[in-house]
């Protein structure tokens, strides 16, 4: 089953060895496991473990390639971690080279990411808090699917040290959550202009 995700990160110039692909299927095991109990996660197939938090948490390691972002010897903060998506994907890919902290509000779920920690051999930190609670910086915030857009970016970017970089991951919703705040006006002599418009409460 885990070679798919060998196959399919292979396709995507994401190259896995054989100690992260044992990794992955421990997580893949020890997810599925726990996940009866406690429904850490709606995803719930292994097939679909495997691209839609797998193979979707590494897409970042590309992205960190393409901007120039070094995330190696970096303090990395995932933001609303949920079942350690994607920062345990990317602890098992960087390994030591880099610091990862996971953030999570929900303690059902601090639980589980600490034993996958044990499971996995491998080592994090994780906030058994909410974002808005954490007193450290960061030089890399990445989060997926924590929250609305605007929230993130408030949430994440107080934790994030000056010159450092929040990515936030996000699918097809972005643009619903980013219509309230938009408008579009006419003028003479210019192409449509967009605004968007936040009021500080
Ligand atoms: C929909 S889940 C996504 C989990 C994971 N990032 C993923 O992509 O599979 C959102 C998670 O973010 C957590 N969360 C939401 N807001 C948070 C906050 N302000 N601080 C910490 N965790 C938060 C929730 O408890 C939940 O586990």
């Amino acid at each position: 089953m885990i070679e798919k995700l060998k196959e399919l990160a292979e396709k995507n110039n994401i190259h896995l060895n054989e100690d992260q692909l044992k990794k992955f299927e421990i997580y893949l095991n020890t997810l599925s496991k726990w996940n009866k109990v406690y429904n850490l996660t709606s995803i719930r197939k292994k097939e679909e473990i495997i691209t839609k938090h797998f193979l979707d948490s590494l897409t970042l390691v590309k992205l960190f390639e393409r901007t120039g972002i070094q995330p190696e010897g970096k303090k990395i903060a995932d933001l609303g971690s949920g079942a350690g998506f994607p920062g345990v994907p990317l602890k098992i890919y960087y390994g030591d080279k880099v610091d990862i902290s996971l953030i999570e509000a929900v303690q059902k779920k601090c639980i589980f990411l600490e034993m996958l920690k044990r499971e996995l051999n491998i080592e994090y930190r994780v906030f058994c808090q909410r974002a808005e609670e954490v007193e450290e910086k960061f030089d890399i915030v990445v989060s997926r699917a924590a929250g609305e857009i605007f929230d993130v970016l408030k949430w994440g970017k107080r934790i994030l040290k000056n010159g450092g970089f929040l990515i936030v991951m996000k699918g097809k919703k972005i643009e619903e959550e980013i219509k309230p705040y938009t408008l579009s006006m006419k003028f003479y002599g210019l192409p449509e202009r967009k605004f968007v418009v936040i009021q500080k409460i």
